[in-house]
Formats: C-alpha cells, structure tokens, sequence
C-alpha cells in the first residue's frame, strides 16, 4: 500500500521546506506587527524621470511577519522557457489579484495606506499583490523592468516591502551606466516611481556571501506586471 501523503514536504517538492531553514527572530521577537507612518520617506531621483523612494522599518514585527508568510502563503516553484528547455525560476512566487484576500491583514493596511499616500501622484490605488520568496543567496531576479502592461508606456509606481534578511536590490539606468544598490529588508520600504520601469532597470543578484530568506511584497496598480 502507498502512503502519498507521507514524509511529503507541506509545500511539495521545491517547496520552502527545501532549502529554508526557519530561524526564531533575533530581530523583533514579540513585537506587534503592525506598520509605522509614512512622513518619513525619502525621495532619491534617479534621472529620466525615475525616482525610488525608501523609508527603512516601516513595518514592524517584519521577522513575525516573515515566518508567517512563509509557513501560511501557496508558494509555486515556476519553471521558464529557455531556448529548448525550462529552467526553474530562482525564487518562490505568489500573486494575490485585486480581489483576492492577501495573507495577513497588515498588507491590506500597507496597501490602503500606500494608495492614501502616493493617491495625489498615481491617481489610482495599488491593487495587486505579488510576492517572491528568496530562499537562500542562490535566488534572484534578473535584471527587467516590471514592463508587462502599462509600465511599459506609462509612468507607475511599484511599492515593494522586504521582510526577513536583507537583500541588495541594484538599479541602473536602461540605456547603461553605474548602478545602485539599496539593501532591503527587516520591514524596509521601497517605492520605485515615476519612469522607473522603462527608464531603468532592477535586480536582486545572487550572492556568495551566506544570505538568510527574504520576502518582498510588491504591491501594483491594475494592469500593472
Ligand atoms: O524582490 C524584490 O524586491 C524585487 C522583485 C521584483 O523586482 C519583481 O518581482 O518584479
Ligand atoms: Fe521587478
């Protein structure tokens, strides 16, 4: 008789359990989750119209948050076309569309309070919610603009909030040049605006260096990918 069920990671084969190891926080251990005010963000403008905003621990209890997450979301191990063959994608996906319920209330506030702050600037609300999970140095995302959609033609903003390790996230402009590199983490918030997806482009690289989970959340306008 086959027991399937049995000794199966919760997530399935590539699941978290894989290559996670769940660590008690050092960081917040017993502080609410909950989120900070906005007045503290700070403006760097990148040129061609792009600009980043950061406001660093803008959640709290950003390690609570992240073993939650990690434990409760339906991650997918996705795997792309490349040339002839699919690769796996190096990171844990999940999408939440407009309507969809997201994992823990204090994203829901993070995106009211996002689309109350930039509504004067974005004139529409945030909408969408996708989240990726680095399990280790080894995931990544290459380097893009987030140009599936409107992001393409038109100015936009995506506002992504970092829980658990800190991870670099790098910025150069599209048609070359020097790049930046804003480490994010711990609750940090950045929002990437104006012209930025398709003046600009980001990664998160791989690193050498031993390189604890991290969890960005990027919050969307609709259409926006
Ligand atoms: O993880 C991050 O902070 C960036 C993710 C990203 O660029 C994307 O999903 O489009
Ligand atoms: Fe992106």
């Amino acid at each position: 008789m086959s027991a399937p069920h049995q000794g199966r990671e919760p997530h399935g084969p590539g699941g978290p359990g894989d290559r996670l190891a769940l660590q008690g926080s050092l960081f917040d251990q017993g502080e609410d989750i909950g989120l900070g005010t906005l007045a503290g963000v700070r403006r760097t403008v990148l040129g061609d119209g792009a600009w980043i905003d950061l406001l660093p621990g803008w959640l709290t209890g950003a390690d609570a948050l992240f073993e939650r997450l990690a434990e409760e979301v339906p991650w997918r191990a996705e795997r792309r076309r490349m040339y002839d063959d699919t690769v796996a994608v190096p990171r844990l996906l999940a999408f939440y569309d407009a309507d969809d319920l997201l994992p823990h209330p204090v994203l829901e506030e993070a995106r009211t309070s996002l689309s109350r702050h930039y509504a004067p600037e974005l004139g529409e609300p945030f909408a969408t919610a996708g989240l990726c999970l680095y399990r280790d140095g080894r995931d990544s995302v290459a380097w893009h603009g987030d140009r599936i959609g409107r992001g393409s033609r038109e100015d936009t903003m995506v506002a992504i909030v970092s829980v658990g390790a800190p991870r670099d996230l790098l910025l150069r402009p599209r048609g070359g040049g020097s790049s930046i590199r804003r480490p994010l983490g711990h609750g940090d918030l950045v929002v990437m605006g104006g012209s930025c997806q398709r003046t600009w482009e980001h990664a998160i690289p791989k690193t050498a260096r031993a390189a604890g989970p991290r969890i960005s959340i990027q919050f969307r306008p609709r259409g926006v990918r």
